[in-house]
């Protein structure tokens, strides 16, 4: 995808989104509600025309080749887009049976959980329930790419879980996996490489330990809230003090007022050097967490905003 542009009432939802999915490989489309990942897979899917930019799956155009496409990509919509009437077992022999090679459905149907209620209708299954039916639905007929919105959304932890091992067999085949989120943990434990997405644009792009820590793999973050205006510059001389060996090697910001994001060297004694300097100015921290940057980390920094 190059340049994909997407208008709805003159707004640039998408905004000019550059991305490759390569096969073999997890690609998550990471970003806030709103960011345009649903947008931007509907232009994939060949459910949305561009406005500009272009857009080609196993090199063809999603819309103009939508019949050549259509049996070798599986789609994963949000809303599921199911006839709501039919029972879910099926929903899911129907779409098999329009596959040359469809997966063993009794494997499917027991691993995502749909054997306990294939005999239901769609319109009766609950949010996750839906979303593993569809799930199962995108990936029956072995496509060679497939597109995952929200795949996860609505689920309890071991559904969850059957999806994650599901999303990593079919990489493991060979397929191009392309998954929208806004779960973190979702793309750092699944995808190969993430697109940051903000405002229809990418905003960074990379492997998670690429996006985590570009320059200092054994960094660690400090997280506090406090009061809002603390003196950042004097608080990094603090740092440095206590964590001698690493000369400059502290950095802190406030990206929200009165949410503090301290990256370093952390150790005990940066722990403890931390507290002295809070409670010399008699301020109190809550929230104090020790921990390795995430992506919501790399989100903050990038835009100052939380994912969610
Ligand atoms: N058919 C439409 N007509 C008008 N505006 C739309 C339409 N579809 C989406 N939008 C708007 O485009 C923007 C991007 O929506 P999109 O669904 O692509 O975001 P998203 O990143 O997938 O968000 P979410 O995580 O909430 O699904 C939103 O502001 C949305 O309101």
């Amino acid at each position: 995808m190059q340049g994909l542009v997407k208008r709805y009432g003159g707004r640039d939802v998408v905004a000019g989104l550059d991305l490759v999915a390569d096969a073999g490989a997890v690609t998550a489309v990471l970003g806030p509600n709103g960011a345009g990942k649903t947008t931007t897979v509907e232009c994939c899917e060949g459910l949305r025309s561009p406005d500009g930019g272009t857009v080609r799956v196993l090199g063809l155009d999603p819309v103009a080749d939508a019949r050549v496409l259509r049996p070798r990509v599986g789609v994963m919509l949000q809303d599921g887009g199911m006839p709501t009437g039919a029972r879910a077992g099926e929903v899911l022999h129907h779409v098999a049976s329009m596959y040359a090679a469809p997966r063993d459905l009794g494997e499917l149907g027991e691993r995502l959980g749909v054997d306990a209620f294939a005999r239901t209708t769609v319109r009766r299954l609950s949010g996750g329930q839906r979303q593993r039916l569809a799930l199962a639905a995108a990936v029956v007929g072995r496509p060679e790419v497939v597109f995952l919105d929200e795949p996860s959304a609505g689920m309890d932890p071991q559904s969850r879980h059957a999806v994650w091992e599901l999303v990593r067999e079919l990489r493991d085949e060979g397929a191009a996996v392309v998954l929208t989120t806004h779960l973190m943990d979702e793309a750092e434990d699944l995808a190969d490489r993430v697109h940051v997405v903000d405002h229809g644009r990418v905003i960074a792009s990379g492997s998670v330990p690429e996006l985590l820590s570009p320059d200092a793999q054994d960094d660690r973050t400090l997280r506090f809230d406090a009061v809002p205006g603390l003196d950042l510059a004097d608080l990094a001389v603090a740092l440095d003090a206590a964590t001698p060996g690493a000369p400059g090697a502290w950095g802190a910001t406030e990206p929200q007022p009165g949410s503090y994001v301290v990256t370093g060297p952390a150790g005990p004694r940066a722990l403890a050097a931390l507290t002295a300097w809070l409670a010399d100015r008699d301020v109190l921290a809550s929230r104090l967490t020790v921990g390795r940057r995430t992506l919501e980390d790399v989100f903050l920094d990038l835009t100052g905003r939380h994912l969610r």
